[in-house]
């Protein structure tokens, strides 16, 4: 295969995380951009799910890319831990990717849906999108976490839903700024396709950036504390 004079310049595709709790779009997400940018751009996917490869089936079945683009991390431990702590598994599939169907401009991995502590390590994402939901609750941005604060793009979805859960949009918004330091939020329906250009156009100015070597990948850290409950602390309790 010949050399790609654009991911040449930066030795490989750019890694996009993206992160969030629970069902609030990440795969539809995925869909949407892969349908979105799709022609324009040489894309793939990596998933995580802790025990089955169900985003990536549902991915491939979406038809948004070709199927053998479309890999699956199947985790068997917490999120944070496949994203963040030991990122070995997902590097490795994502330079696999990259050598059986390379050049990409972009590698998008899914994080396994988790809490508000999940974030990826700048070793694994050049740059991380966290997805929210207006019916997670409209005080969710007010919570912070790394994802809230730090993230590269902060995605607040399912704004059609909005009426129907009583939550309010504005203060989801006003919050995120306030946690944001100036870091974008976006506020959107995935079913819409004007949310999708909106999130699409950020992947377009990050992909420039990353090629023109000016896009510097920060730590959303610190790492949420997590042992072996699922939490840490200084006190003796029974569990
Ligand atoms: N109404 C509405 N539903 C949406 C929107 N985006 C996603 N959904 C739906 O929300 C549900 C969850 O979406 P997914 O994309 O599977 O969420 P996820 O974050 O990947 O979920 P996990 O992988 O389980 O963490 C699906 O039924 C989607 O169709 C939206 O903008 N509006």
């Amino acid at each position: 295969m010949s050399p790609d004079p654009e991911t040449t310049a930066t030795g490989r595709a750019l890694r996009i995380g993206i992160g969030g709790p629970v069902g609030t779009g990440k795969s539809s997400l995925i869909a949407a951009l892969c349908r979105r940018l799709g022609t324009e751009l040489r894309l793939g996917v990596v998933t995580n799910d802790i025990y089955t490869t169900e985003d990536a089936i549902f991915l491939r079945g979406q038809g948004v890319l070709a199927p053998e683009r479309i890999v699956a991390v199947q985790t068997g431990c917490c999120p944070h831990t496949a994203i963040r702590d030991d990122v070995s598994a997902n590097l490795q599939a994502v330079e696999d990717l990259e050598r059986a169907h390379g050049p990409l401009d972009v590698v998008l991995v899914e994080s396994g849906g988790d809490n508000l502590t999940a974030c990826f390590s700048p070793a694994l994402a050049d740059t991380q999108i966290f997805v929210l939901d207006v019916a997670g609750g409209d005080d969710v941005p007010r919570k912070g976490g790394p994802g809230v604060a730090r993230s590269d793009l902060l995605v607040i979805n399912k704004v059609d839903l909005a009426p129907h859960v009583g939550a309010s949009v504005e203060t989801m918004l006003r919050d995120s700024a306030e946690r944001r330091d100036g870091r974008p939020t976006v506020a959107v329906s995935l079913r819409d396709p004007a949310g999708v250009a909106e999130v699409a156009a950020w992947a377009l100015d990050q992909l420039a950036v990353w090629r023109a070597g000016a896009l510097v990948s920060e730590d959303p850290g610190p790492p949420a504390p997590h042992g072996p409950h699922g939490h840490t602390h200084d006190h003796a309790h029974a569990h």
